[in-house]
């Protein structure tokens, strides 16, 4: 992989999306290992993602600014997710931004650290243009874990208010990142490979578009990193 002959080429991969391979130098890439090392500790730490049926999710996830997943409630009106169509509390479908990891240990979900807006304003300029910089600062990520057996089904990034671009950063093991369309969770989509240090960013007309990860390769993180398994943090900003 790293003794290609010629580098990979940055993408468009549908109109408001870009990836940008080899953006985050090693030692960018090492330092944000360092820094989800220490968010993924206790209290709101990495947990295991509860899904609306009873199931749990493959990838495991700590966030940051605010914490999401699955409520029982509204956190607005208080009464029951699918009982609520006129509150502009939540969401019809049953996950929500909280301020305590409520799925998880309770605990208040960590600040989001001002340098990574900084991070992220810097990804959106160079991967779609300075013109597609949101003017609210970004303010949740969110950081998910996997393992070698672990995936990600097709879904929407749909819990924000805000239609500023998501920026997507990936450590440790390459992945199938798969970028469908806004209409449905089958095709058209597009598959790319996303690496250790690559960005990719959506916003715009592919906003809404469904994505998901069907495929890690284990054991194809760079040795000098020091990670098996991927990590994949996406900054957004919330509206909220
Ligand atoms: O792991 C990835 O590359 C995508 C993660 C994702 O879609 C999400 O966190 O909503
Ligand atoms: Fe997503």
């Amino acid at each position: 992989m790293d003794a290609e002959l010629f580098p990979r080429e940055r993408a468009r991969i549908a109109p408001g999306a870009a990836h940008v391979p080899d953006w985050l130098p090693a030692g960018r890439q090492r330092e944000l290992l360092a820094a989800c090392r220490d968010w993924a500790r206790p209290p709101a730490g990495l947990r295991t993602v509860r899904t609306p049926g009873g199931g749990t999710m493959t990838a495991r996830q700590v966030c940051l600014g605010l914490h999401w997943g699955v409520v029982r409630a509204c956190p607005a009106c208080g009464r029951p997710v699918r009982d609520n169509p006129g509150c502009p509390g939540l969401h019809q479908y049953p996950y929500a931004y909280t301020p305590t990891a409520a799925d998880g240990d309770g605990a208040p979900v960590k600040p989001f650290p001002g340098w990574l807006d900084e991070v992220a304003r810097r990804a959106v300029a160079d991967a779609l243009g300075a013109e597609a910089v949101p003017g609210a600062p970004y303010d949740i990520a969110l950081i998910n874990f996997y393992d070698g057996a672990a995936r990600m089904g097709m879904h929407r990034d749909s819990e924000e208010r805000a239609d500023a671009p998501v920026v997507s950063l990936s450590l440790g093991d390459s992945c199938v990142f798969r970028f469908g369309n806004t209409g449905t969770r089958t095709r058209p989509y597009t598959d790319v490979e996303l690496r250790s240090g690559d960005l990719f960013v959506f916003g715009g007309p592919a906003r809404a578009a469904y994505h998901g990860v069907p495929r890690v390769h284990p054991g194809t993180a760079p040795p000098w990193l020091g990670l098996a398994g991927r990590l994949n943090l996406t900054l957004r900003v919330s509206g909220l």
